[in-house]
């Protein structure tokens, strides 16, 4: 009843319905006792003053990752000589709106500068390296961050070893050591291990258990375990599993969180796909509110435009529960659903409509009904069709947004 009086006084003072506090994925999440929902986001997509309109939207992010900007080989491309600028323009903007920030990451195999990946390495200079690294770059963040994925993707399928630079040169103790230096650094950030394939009960999974108990084992701080959760459409792992995996990780004294949510299909996307990605990601997200301590969620960029996954994965995308248009897709109430927020008609209307066969009408570009559109009725920026269906109206907004009514 509030939220429909809220919709009626947007409406009458030109407001954007979607932007009606209480009806987000944030809020709902943060009403279900979670810290936070979030989206990684990256540098160049923060010239589009469309997308950075949403990425400030607290309503649905109460949280952000960088997804590029604080790995090795941007923050320290020589050695020794360290640039903070791109990742200060995420965790300034996180500041600024008041979200949380995770801190993605300190040490990996992959994105490494080529003086780190070619060096001719001891294990003391190396472990000198990878120390001095890690003091810098969390001193630099210190009370910027809630968490420092520390260590990311340490294992291979069947939960060895990778062999990385780091296990090959250091051996396992490279990981104790890692948190305990970036401890040192900050004692107040919760301080994470962070891998795919591990939502669900295998051998990489206990790999990731056994990486908890060796980290503890040294007497050293581990704060969280961070599930990936790129997931496929339809190959998802259950609610149930992910949910009974993630307690393997809380017995274990530690947090966890679903760092990376992205959920890809083999395009092109139908009807029949967005509805089982709908049930990928609400299971997904059921299984965090289920677990006392997964303290949040946060999606791999929320828009299928900026997304990771086609140049990845060829042939693959429609990841994100946002589509290329902005378009709020099935997902979006899968997850809202999931967190316990109803799906009004701000969310279905701005966002989603609660057919999919609108989302694709949508997306098809012929005539719009009851959906959003970034950009103004009929202008350039209108994304659906340029004409509203047979009984509805464009009504516009403000610059960025209009909707048929
Ligand atoms: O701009 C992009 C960044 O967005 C990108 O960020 C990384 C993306 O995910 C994390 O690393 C990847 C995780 O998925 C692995 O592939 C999996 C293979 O097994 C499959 O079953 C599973 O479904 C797949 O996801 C990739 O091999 C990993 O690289 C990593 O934590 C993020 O930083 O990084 C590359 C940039 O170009």
């Amino acid at each position: 009843m509030v939220r429909l009086s809220s919709e009626i006084l947007a409406l009458a003072v030109g407001l954007l319905p979607q932007l009606v506090q209480g009806a987000g994925l944030n809020t709902a999440a943060v009403a279900k006792g979670k810290l936070y929902f979030g989206t990684a986001t990256d540098n160049p997509e923060l010239t589009d003053t469309a997308y950075v309109t949403q990425l400030n939207n607290t309503d649905d992010f109460g949280q952000i990752t960088p997804g590029n900007s604080q790995k090795w080989d941007t923050i320290e491309p020589t050695q020794n000589t360290f640039s903070y600028t791109k990742g200060d323009v995420i965790a300034n903007l996180a500041k600024a709106n008041g979200q949380k920030l995770r801190c993605h990451n300190l040490v990996w195999h992959s994105q490494l500068p080529s003086w780190v990946t070619s060096g001719t390495w001891t294990n003391a200079t190396l472990l000198a390296a990878m120390k001095n690294h890690i003091t810098n770059v969390v001193t630099h963040y210190k009370g910027d961050c809630y968490a420092w994925d520390v260590v990311n993707e340490a294992l291979n399928e069947d939960g060895s070893y990778r062999e990385s630079i780091w296990y090959t040169t250091i051996g396992p103790a490279y990981l104790p050591i890692a948190f305990a230096t970036a401890a040192a650094a900050d004692p107040n950030v919760k301080l994470y291990y962070n891998d795919y394939n591990i939502e669900y009960s295998g051998s990489k999974a206990t790999g990731a258990l056994n990486i908890v108990k060796l980290i503890q084992s040294y007497g050293v701080k581990i704060d969280g375990v961070g599930l990936q959760g790129h997931f496929i459409v339809g190959s998802t792992p259950s609610q149930s599993s992910q949910a009974s995996t993630m307690a393997a990780y809380t017995a274990l004294g530690v947090e966890v969180a679903i760092t990376e949510l992205d959920i890809r299909m083999t395009l092109p996307s139908t009807d029949a796909l967005l509805a089982q990605q709908k049930t990928d990601y609400s299971g997904t997200v059921a299984a965090c509110v289920a677990t006392k301590n997964c303290v949040g969620v946060t999606i791999w960029d929320w828009t299928d435009k900026y997304s990771w996954v086609p140049s990845t994965f060829s042939g693959q995308g429609a990841a994100c529960p946002w589509d290329e248009n902005y378009v709020k897709k099935p997902a979006y109430t899968g997850i809202l659903t999931a967190l316990g927020g109803t799906a009004t008609s701000s969310t279905t209307t701005s966002a989603v409509s609660s057919t999919s066969s609108t989302s694709t009408t949508t997306s098809s570009g012929s005539s719009a009904t009851g959906v959003a559109h970034w950009g103004q009725c009929g202008g350039s920026g209108w994304t659906g069709g340029k004409t509203c269906a047979s009984g509805y109206t464009c009504t516009y907004f403000n610059d960025y947004y209009s909707q048929c009514l």
